[in-house]
């Protein structure tokens, strides 16, 4: 044992030791993390250089013919005959996730958003509470006094006709009231009696009464004396503003600005109650329709708080003034955890598949325990094993938590459904997705879906997070179509009425927007992986939704058997072979072998739908030397359009994994290089594509076959949507013939160019850039042209270049 004077001595040991030492300590210290960084360095570069590409290696060109095994058709349930090969999911099964999710699933998210609801959640009871409708208005020159009369009349009678918990309406003029008799605090009155606001205002850029009333609005919420969200007792608001697009015509130019203001602090004021977006109308223009069109959504979200449903699930509205892009939205994200009733979607019985194009058969059948996996990648003479089928996305699995945090709404168990960012941007009227631009798709229109969770490849740039379920069988229990288009539909319904509230969001493109008008088959999976995938597509087509299909290229079966949807897409992610392994990662043997034979099907389909091929750049994976190999490739498959897209960068571990970083994302001059180097390579081999349309803001390009997309010598490459269903419905006749027996030419179909719309318009052109103007466009913190000049005034200042400028 250490005598206690020892140890008393020990701290002046120590001291005396790093006082003579002190300087070869620091520097052995320093040495040795330096070792320890380059050595980090080292590791990360060799990966990299072992992920990128090997040079170009040509295609073959020799036409692949379908195998029999993979053609659906030709397979049967005798386990001899099929001679399964699971091979390829053995490393990858889905049974493994849910082996972990039973020894304890996660399952916090159901919890948090419910606590986030409860925030919100209505303080009307509606057995006993009544609520007063107050209708407040302002006017100068009298306009919006004759609007708001006229709407107190209709609502009026709506009301009276309505529940009995809803009392007549009173009307009141903000220049005849006291602010602070309703603005500070609701009315007192009768406590069964919860009331809502509704404010009908016009705009003057002038002093008036609305300009005392906003002041007095921001007063109140910055007096410390008064809680910050006094009107929080309110059921919900709504605001409706008239102004005049003649003189103001943008929203940055004032149009509607003081009523865009008055939302802004009610939200604040109420803790976010916005119970209906905003409303605008044109008074020289279309006021009446525009006011029209929110009084009906202002009652619906009425009848939801009389019946005791509160403002609805999800946020009700942002209540900072000074919106940021994105921190509204992303608390919707975040909250938007539910999953649609199991019950809904969850098939009867499951049958036993003899074939997959047989609907009937499948669905129906009593025999759920009897369904055989059908591998569609290589025979063996080892017989199936014939294991009861599983979900693929069972509740209690980490897959399904971790999609539900993603913001997907997973349907029966291998469907899902989520809205997309530029859903959620068209709605607050800030732009649509590059679809608009060369397509017509307005994004508010666009519902986001997959039949099919699960996909053969594992691409290194997925955004799934790595958590999907992967396999090259379908071997899972299967949802009948009509109940995934019901699932999706009701879920996408759903998530756009929890965007009521978020700030920003135009009443006019919300209204439209409880119309689904086009569906993207490509959020994530392989929906022609789900095997009544065309009965799925059917029921699109009858509601009059338009389909754009992505496929992987991996099932050439079912490429082949595919009902002609809207838009029929392969994602070309490498030009060869070696690079195609290395970025998708396919789990088939033969993918290049399947590869090919997708392209062939996409050229012998050519005539009957737009075909296109989506090519993602990956900068350092399939971009350098690769020109004339993705050259081969349209050559091979002559796809109407050619779609070229940056990756967007996604940050996860499986990415980075991969040796994928910010570096390997492409910058638009980039990827406007490269696709002006494949058009020249095109021309040069005497196929006629040109660059039809640009869309910079999501760094996409579209080259098109100006022989089919050009028309007049403009190009052409819009969609008449509503032709495509009157063709499809047989409404008109298409223009795609073929000789009958006798010789002659008979219509069997219609093309591609029998549904072409409108001309590009000329903002999407080549060289504009592809922002509608219309839309006002919203940059990020440091970015976009005033971060740019400002950027450039301090490089000037820092040389000493000062100058002049207005302050
Ligand atoms: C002096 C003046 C300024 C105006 N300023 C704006 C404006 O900044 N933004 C806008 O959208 N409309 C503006 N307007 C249009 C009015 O908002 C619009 O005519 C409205 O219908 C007037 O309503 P009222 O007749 O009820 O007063 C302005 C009109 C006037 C006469
Ligand atoms: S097309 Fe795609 S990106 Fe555009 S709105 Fe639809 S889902 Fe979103």
């Amino acid at each position: 044992m250490a005598s206690p004077g020892l140890v008393g001595q020990l701290p002046t040991e120590l001291l005396f030791i790093w006082h003579t030492h002190r300087i070869p300590i620091l520097f052995t210290a320093v040495s040795v993390l330096a070792i320890l960084r380059l050595a980090l360095y080292y590791r990360r570069t060799r990966e990299k250089i072992s992920t990128s590409p090997l040079p170009l290696s040509p295609i073959e060109k020799t036409v692949v013919e379908l195998r029999p095994e993979w053609l659906p058709e030709n397979t049967t349930l005798d386990p001899s005959i099929l001679n399964l090969d699971n091979h390829a999911e053995e490393s990858t099964i889905v049974a493994a996730p849910l082996e972990k999710a039973r020894k304890g699933p996660k399952t916090v998210k159901g919890k948090k958003m419910r606590s986030k609801v409860s925030k919100t959640a209505p303080t009307f009871d509606h057995k006993i509470d009544q609520v007063q409708p107050l209708i407040f208005f302002q006017s100068l020159s009298g306009a919006t006094e004759r609007y708001a009369t006229e709407f107190a009349k209709i609502f009026s009678s709506w009301a009276s006709s309505s529940s009995s918990s809803l009392l007549s309406p009173q009307i009141l003029d903000l220049s005849y009231i006291e602010f602070d008799d309703y603005f500070i605090s609701p009315p007192k009155s009768d406590s069964n009696v919860k009331y809502f606001y509704l404010l009908l205002l016009p705009t003057y850029n002038i002093d008036t009464v609305l300009s005392t009333f906003l002041e007095n609005l921001q007063e109140t919420h910055n007096d410390f004396r008064i809680d910050t969200a006094p009107l929080s007792a309110l059921l919900g608001y709504s605001v409706f503003g008239f102004g005049d697009k003649e003189d103001w015509p943008t929203e940055e130019e004032g149009f509607c600005s003081q009523a865009r203001e008055v939302d802004k602090w009610m939200a604040r004021l109420t803790g976010r109650k916005r119970a209906y977006p905003l409303g605008m109308g044109n008074v020289k223009g279309d006021a009446s329709a525009r006011l029209e069109e929110w009084r009906v959504g202002v009652q619906e979200a009425i009848v939801e708080i009389t019946e005791g449903r509160g403002l609805g699930e999800g946020v009700p509205g942002s209540g900072d003034p000074a919106e940021s892009d994105e921190e509204d939205i992303d608390v919707v994200e975040d909250s938007d955890v539910e999953v649609i009733s199991r019950k809904l979607v969850r098939p009867k019985k499951t049958a036993r598949v003899d074939d997959v194009e047989d609907l009937g058969s499948m669905v129906n059948s009593s025999n759920s325990d009897s369904l055989l996996p059908i591998d569609f990648t290589t025979y063996k003479s080892k017989p199936a094993s014939t294991q009861a089928p599983k979900e693929m996305v069972p509740i209690t699995s980490p897959t399904h938590a971790s999609l539900t945090k993603q913001g997907y709404t997973i349907i029966g168990s291998h469907s899902g459904v989520k809205i997309c960012r530029w859903t959620k941007s068209a709605l607050r009227g800030r732009g649509s997705c590059y679809k608009y631009s060369f397509y017509g798709i307005a994004s508010h229109l666009c519902m986001e879906a997959t039949p099919s969770l699960s996909c053969s490849n594992k691409c290194v740039f997925c955004w799934r997070h790595g958590t999907n379920p992967v396999g090259t069988t379908w071997r899972w229990i299967t949802d009948a179509p009509d109940l995934i288009f019901d699932g999706i539909t009701q879920a996408h319904y759903k998530k756009i009425k929890m965007l009521k509230g978020v700030p920003g969001v135009r009443a006019e493109r919300f209204a439209e927007a409880m119309r689904i008008r086009h569906c993207a088959l490509s959020l994530v999976g392989e929906p022609i992986f789900y095997p009544h995938i065309n009965e799925l597509l059917n029921i699109m087509h009858r509601n009059r939704i338009s389909t754009f299909l992505v496929c992987n290229a991996q099932h050439p079966a079912q490429l082949a058997a595919l009902v002609p949807v809207t838009q029929l897409y392969v994602s070309i992610d490498a030009s060869n072979k070696d690079s195609l392994r290395k970025i998708d990662r396919p789990l088939h043997r033969d993918f290049w072998e399947r590869f090919c034979t997708c392209l062939d099907i996409i050229r012998n389909r050519r005539f009957e739908q737009r075909t296109v091929f989506r090519l993602t750049l990956v900068k350092g994976f399939n971009m350098a030397e690769e020109v004339k190999g993705y050259a081969d490739l349209v050559e091979r498959a002559l796809p109407g359009f050619v779609e070229v897209k940056g990756v967007t960068y996604c940050g996860t571990s499986a990415a980075g994994t991969a040796g994928l970083t910010m570096q390997n994302v492409p910058f638009y001059e980039e990827v406007a290089e490269f696709v002006t180097e494949l058009e020249k390579e095109l021309n040069a081999r005497g196929l006629m594509y040109g660059i039809g349309a640009e869309h910079a803001h999501s760094c996409c390009i579209l080259l098109a076959d100006s022989t089919r997309f050009k028309r007049d010598g403009r190009w052409a490459t819009r969609i008449d949507f509503e032709r495509f269903f009157d063709l499809h419905e047989g409404k008109v006749e298409g223009t795609r013939l073929e000789k009958g027996e006798d010789g002659t030419a008979k219509v069997v179909g219609w093309r591609p160019e029998d549904y072409i719309g409108q001309d590009t318009p000329e903002w999407a052109l080549w060289g504009n850039k592809g922002f509608d103007p219309r839309d006002v466009r919203v940059y990020r913190k440091g970015k976009g042209p005033k971060a740019d000049a400002e950027n450039a005034a301090e490089a000037e200042a820092k040389k000493g270049n000062f100058k002049l400028v207005e302050i």
